[in-house]
């Protein structure tokens, strides 16, 4: 199916960031040289790759069901559109979002499915989905949804440790006795695109797993104004922090600036989709430094500028402020994209400064 196979190569001469790979096995048994690779990763750039983390098949599966589920008649898809109210889960057609200060339209669409729908199936905890994902729940939404759930567990297990946490002290704010924001994702971008298919923007929530077979996903690398291209690689996940994470963790994990570019060279003219899965806090929870546990984490928010990492924001409030800022309907001006940004953009941390506020080009 096009686009959900790599059917021409990434080119060789686009700028490509240096992620580092993780081997997921080595994490498990406790590796202690992979453990301080993935810290490195985590407090530097925010993103590496991830091998062997035994979710492959149910990817190829994630895929095979956003196809079909993206290739319903519209009609049918707006019949779960996310609409304007700050709400995630469901369909997002192409064109409701902005992409930059300027309000310039998204052409891409997506479908998230709630974590939370995944595991109280067939009773749905927040709204129901297309057929097909009826149809592929069981054999595919939920194995992979509680793969995805193992995976950025096991990592968050690890940084809690690493910042120095009470052992559950960051598990707690993601069990799943409250309802939260975590959810799968597909994204479908058409061929031969000339402009930005996702915007700048850090993600909302805690871990992201994502898996790319086409390229077209930047990087902006802190200190730097130059976006790098993320090359897919066969089998390989790309992982980064999201912004709870980086504010419970006082700034120290770093939530990076992000962006969705047609794919590079020859790759342009093919259809792109990603599989993504979003860990995100449960919804109650107030998203600010963990600083009364950990010497570390209290070190970093007294070296920062005063209430910074104390957001006075539940996760929910901060999710939906954040999707209802990009939704053009909502758009009022320019301020209206910069109060959709996260912490890499509004003031918490202050790392990537303006750059990442103008209007997104190809590089
Ligand atoms: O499609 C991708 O490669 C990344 C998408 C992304 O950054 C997001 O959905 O938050
Ligand atoms: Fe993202």
């Amino acid at each position: 199916m096009p686009g959900l196979t790599a059917t021409a190569p990434f080119p060789d001469d686009v700028p490509v960031a240096p992620l580092v790979v993780i081997d997921y096995q080595l994490l498990l048994q406790g590796d202690k040289t992979e453990i301080g690779k993935l810290w490195r990763a985590g407090t530097e750039l925010g993103f590496w790759y991830l091998k062997n983390h035994g979710v492959e098949g149910e990817v190829n599966r994630m895929f095979d069901l956003g196809a079909d589920s993206l290739d319903l008649p519209v009609e049918e898809l707006m019949k779960f559109e996310q609409g304007d109210n700050g709400d995630s889960f469901g369909y997002k057609a192409r064109g409701t979002i902005q992409t930059d200060a300027n309000g310039t339209r998204d052409n891409v669409e997506f479908l998230n499915i709630a974590q939370d729908d995944a595991l109280s199936w067939p009773r749905p905890t927040h709204r129901t989905y297309p057929s097909t994902v009826n149809t592929h729940m069981k054999d595919t939404v939920i194995p992979f949804v509680r793969k995805s759930m193992d995976v950025n567990y096991t990592i968050l297990a690890i940084f809690e440790r690493q910042l120095g946490l009470p052992r559950g002290a960051l598990a707690s704010l993601h069990s799943t006795e409250e309802p939260c924001g975590s959810e799968a994702r597909c994204i479908k971008t058409p061929p031969n695109q000339s402009s930005t298919g996702v915007g700048a923007h850090t993600d909302f929530g805690t871990l992201t797993f994502l898996h790319n077979r086409l390229g077209g996903l930047q990087v902006m690398p802190s200190g730097t104004q130059k976006w790098l291209y993320i090359k897919p690689l066969f089998g390989h996940a790309v992982c980064n922090v999201g912004d709870a994470l980086s504010i419970f963790s006082g700034g120290i994990l770093r939530s990076n600036v992000h962006r969705v570019m047609p794919p590079p060279g020859a790759q342009a003219q093919f259809e792109r989709y990603s599989i993504s899965f979003f860990t995100r806090p449960r919804n109650s929870v107030i998203l600010r430094a963990q600083r009364e546990h950990s010497d570390m984490v209290a070190k970093a928010v007294a070296s920062a500028p005063d209430g910074a990492f104390e957001t006075g924001s539940t996760s929910a409030e901060w999710i939906s402020r954040r999707i209802r800022k990009l939704r053009l309907n909502n758009r009022k001006g320019p301020e209206t994209w910069y109060a959709s940004m996260g912490t890499e953009h509004d003031g918490i941390k202050r790392r990537a400064g303006a750059v990442a506020l103008a209007p997104s080009r190809p590089v």
